[in-house]
Parts: C-alpha cells; structure tokens; sequence
C-alpha cells in the first residue's frame, strides 16, 4: 500500500477520534459532562473498546445537511469488556447535531442491537441526545422504531441498561423506558418526552429543564431511573458494579463469587435490629445487610415507593434479588408504586435468572379512596403476576408479621415458594387480632356485661390460635420456624440446593400481565 493511502488513514481516524470542532468539546465540558468516547473509556475495562462503523456518515440532504457530514454521525457505537465479560455499548455525541438521532446514526444502532442479541452479551447506552433529528422528518422516527422492536426483543434476553448522560427528548427517553434499569446524574441528566419550551407552548407551564426531568424527578417522583449519582464517573462505576452481578444473557446463570464471609456465620445483631413489637419501626436495609455476603446490596429504586426494598445481593456467592417491606416508610404498607416497582424487579429477576429471597413484614395493602380510585386492584395485581409467574428459585421469609392479601403477594408458599420460612416472632393471619376479634365476636361483645373486657379476652384468644407462625407451620405453609440469628445460614444453605431448580411451564405465546 502506498504512503498516501496510510496517510490518509490517519487522517481519517485522526478526525473521528479528535471529533467536530474543538469549542464544542470545550462546550460539553463546561456544561460538565464528558465526550461520548471519555464516557466509554470509563465504563470498559482499559483498551478494550472496539468501535464499529467510526467512519460512517448520514447522506442526508436539505437544511444544509449535505455540507455537515461528520464521522460517527454523532453515536460511537462497539463492544468492549468489563471485568473480562462482552458488553456492547453505543454513546450519543452531543457535540453533533445535539446527539440527535438521524438514519444513519440510528442504522448504527440497530447493527449493534443486533450483535449484542445474537452474542448473547449486555447493551449498554450511555444516552445523550435530542431524540428524532429535525431535518430528516420520517426517516428518523422509523430509525427510533427500529431501536423500540430491537429493545423489546432483547427484553429478557440480554441486559439491557440505560445512563443517561444528557438532555434526553422523545425517543432518547422512550428507548430507556423499554430497558432494564435507567441510570440518571443529577445536573446532567434530563428525560422529557417533549421539552420545556413545547410544554409551554401547549400548557403554559414554566419549567426548567431539571423541573420537568431532571435525575431526582425521575429517581423520587415519576419511577422512571432506577439509580440517581452525583457524577458520571460513580455512575459508571456503578454500571460496571451492576454488570457484574448479571448474567451476560438469559441462558446464563449471573457470576458466582465467593467472598470472604462464612455461609454459616449468625446474625446476632438481628435480634436487636428487629423489634418484637410489631408496630414499632426498623431500618429493613439494616436486616438485608446483615444477612448477605459482606453486608454489599445494590439498592434499586432507593428513593422512589420506598415502603418496599428491592436490589441485589450475594449469598454464599450467589447473586440474589431481595425483595423486603421496609416498615420505616409507611409501616411496610403495600401501595400502588410499591407495587409496581416489586413487580418490575421480580420480573428482572425471574427473566435472569437469579434467585429471589423475600423478606416479609407487612401490615396490609394500603387503605384509600386514591389508592382504590388509581386503580390498586390491577396495578397491585402486578406484584402478584411477577410471583406467580417467577420460576427461579424463591425463598421467603416471614420476619414479624404478614396479613391479608398482602401475606399472598408476599412470595408465600401458596403463590410458589420454594421455601417459606418464619421467625418465631411472626404473626401471619388474614389481620391483626385487634381487627379480628371486633369483626367475628362483634355481636358477642356488644351483648356482653362488660364489651371491654370481652373485647380483651377475644383478641386474646384470636391471637393465641392463630396470631403465631405454628399455626402456618402445622399446614405445610410455612416450612420451618427459624431462630433469627440463624436467617443468613439457613438462605445460604437453601439458596445451594435450589439453584438446580427446574421447571417446566405450559406452552404459551406469552401471558397477559395487569396493566
Ligand atoms: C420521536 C422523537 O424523538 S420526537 C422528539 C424530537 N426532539 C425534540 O423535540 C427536542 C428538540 N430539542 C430540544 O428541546 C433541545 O435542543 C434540548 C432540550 C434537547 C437540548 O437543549 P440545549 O442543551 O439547550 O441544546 P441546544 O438546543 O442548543 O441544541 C444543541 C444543538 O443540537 C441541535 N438540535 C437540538 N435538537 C435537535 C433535533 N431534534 N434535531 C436536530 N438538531 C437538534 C441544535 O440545533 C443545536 O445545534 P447547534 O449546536 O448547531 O446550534
């Protein structure tokens, strides 16, 4: 080959990696966010980065386009490691047409999907663009459909995480909603369907970009991030923590790593931690960190409907989702929100694979005309769906108390456990005593010499046959009473031989889940 084609060559790639002008990098960083190929360096292991298609360009024409035709057609897109396993990745470049997504950019998207479907690998989108780009009308709004059919067969078939990196409009916010976990940063992060200046032209609303969809909004009000950061290089940091308890696909079980903590150590700190007056309130995550491997859980959805915990942990090495009522927020009570957060999470888990414990301390459904009114039958049933059709393994344990409808949700043994167990503390009945008694011996204690003293002695006898964990574990619904201290050995010990768990399901094309 000759000198000029080498030469050549280096230009070329010396342009795509140097990018458009330099005031629009300097541009980036003093909004402080980091390139697209900065973002990239940080979440892949060290030199491992593979980009495909650098030298692709839109042939776009009208609106000047023909005379602005940069490399990459602003997304940098291939495959890379982290911790030694594939992952592919694609990153929008805000400094190019504002990361907006044009046909070309949008092809490059969908070849990556497509490899990262048929490798079996995670896709990662480190999202940083104005949704559909202007110019070029249908062609890239059918570049976004392409991208919502590939993230919806990729669904339960390889991990698929969004970081949003960026002011993220129309399709750069609704290709995320399609995916597994959103992870936002506050200050940089912002997700609208359409922006401030559209929603005051509609509604003559006033809102800053941040109001209307900043990372808090979306982490504590709207549901829709599921981890919120202070800067990007924690918030891939994290990305990276999380790919490393998942499996890199659906046929793949997630990594198993053994620390340092015995499988048998007890949790003396849980009889304090818990107390044995049920309505006196606890730090849940406190219990969920005594119990895993090294106290490490990976909290999803922290800030929003924080009355139900969920994330993931290890347990004698292997990955697990917990799933726990968390009695400081709202006494554990179960809403619509929480709900549906436990819902998406089972459902996560189940499609990869990884085991479930749940732990259980939960007074009821949450009474309420808004409640009913917002629709908790359907949208409550959403947590029973995800149990009912969860096949992986799944213990649960009863820490104090389980009434009603909300005992059932909770992973009992009824709606498939694998293992139900309870701590000797427990009280699981369709309600409490209290409750119970005014209910079955009302006419009882209206006719009585003394209401107050007969009230007393029902509720007594209510709760002393049936307010206690034996009357569950005489009927097979609970399979062991367990002393509390012996929680973490018990799940690690369960959790090993569950982990051959097979199951066989009816055919279906697929189930029709309460919306
Ligand atoms: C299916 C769908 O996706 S429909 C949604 C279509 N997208 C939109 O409606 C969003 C329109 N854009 C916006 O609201 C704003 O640009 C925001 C909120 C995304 C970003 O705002 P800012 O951070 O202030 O950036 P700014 O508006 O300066 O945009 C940066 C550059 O991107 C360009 N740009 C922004 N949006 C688009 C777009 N959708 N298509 C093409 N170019 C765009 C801007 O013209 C600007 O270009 P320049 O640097 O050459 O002047």
């Amino acid at each position: 080959m000759t000198t000029d084609r080498f030469d050549e060559l280096l230009r070329i790639k010396e342009e795509v990696q140097r990018g458009p002008d330099p005031k629009a990098t300097e541009r980036q960083h003093a909004k402080g966010k980091l390139t697209a190929r900065e973002r990239i360096g940080l979440l892949v292991d060290k030199g491992s980065f593979t980009e495909v298609e650098a030298l692709r360009r839109h042939r776009a024409v009208g609106f000047g386009l023909e005379a602005k035709r940069p490399y990459t057609d602003g997304v940098v897109t291939g495959w890379g490691t982290v911790e030694g396993r594939t992952v592919f990745v694609y990153a929008h470049d805000f400094r190019i047409f504002g990361g907006a997504l044009g046909e070309a950019h949008a092809q490059k998207i969908h070849k990556l999907m497509d490899m990262a479907i048929s490798a079996g690998a995670p896709l990662v989108s480190l999202n940083d663009g104005a949704g559909a780009r202007i110019q070029e009308g249908v062609s890239a709004l059918a570049g976004y459909g392409g991208i919502f059919r590939r993230n919806t067969r990729a669904s339960g078939v390889i991990p698929q995480i969004s970081v949003m990196l960026g002011p993220c409009a129309g399709g750069a916010a609704y290709s995320p909603a399609l995916t597994d976990f959103v992870f936002a940063v506050r200050d940089v992060s912002q997700m609208f369907i359409t922006g401030p200046d559209v929603v005051q032209a509609v509604t003559g609303e006033q809102v800053t970009q941040n109001e209307l969809g900043g990372a808090d909004v979306h982490a504590g009000v709207s549901g829709v991030a599921h981890f919120v950061y202070d800067d990007e290089e924690t918030c891939l940091a994290e990305v990276r923590y999380l790919l490393s308890l998942l499996p890199s696909n659906n046929r793949e079980l997630p990594p198993r790593v053994r620390g340092e903590d015995p499988a048998d150590r007890l949790g003396d700190a849980l009889l304090d931690l818990v107390p044995a007056d049920g309505n006196r309130s606890y730090d849940i995550r406190a219990v969920i960190e005594e119990v895993v491997d090294d106290g490490e859980f990976m909290e999803v959805h922290a800030s929003w409907a924080p009355n139900i915990v969920c994330g993931l942990a290890r347990l004698d090495g292997h990955v697990v989702g917990v799933v726990a009522n968390q009695p400081l927020s709202m006494a554990g009570a179960l809403d619509i929100r929480a709900s549906e957060k436990g819902a998406r999470f089972v459902q996560f888990c189940d499609a990869f694979s990884i085991p479930l414990v749940t732990l259980v301390d939960v007074p009821g459904f949450l009474p309420g005309v808004d409640q009913e009114h917002d629709g908790i039958i359907r949208r409550g049933a959403k947590l029973l769906y995800a149990y009912c059709n969860a096949t992986v393994p799944r213990i649960s344990v009863v820490l104090r108390k389980a009434y009603g409808g909300a005992y059932i949700v909770m992973d009992s043994r009824s709606i498939g456990a694998d293992v139900a167990l309870a701590w000797p503390t427990n009280e699981i009945a369709v309600m409490g005593a209290e409750g119970a008694a005014n209910v079955v011996f009302r006419r009882e204690i209206a006719a009585a010499r003394d209401p107050d003293a007969t009230r007393a002695e029902k509720i007594e006898e209510y709760r002393r046959e049936l307010v206690h964990p034996y009357y569950a574990a005489e009927r097979g619904l609970v399979d062991d009473v367990i002393d509390p201290r012996e929680t973490r050995s018990v799940l690690c010990r369960t959790m090993s031989m569950l982990v051959t768990k097979d199951v066989d399901l009816p055919h279906r094309k697929h189930g029709n889940p309460p919306q």
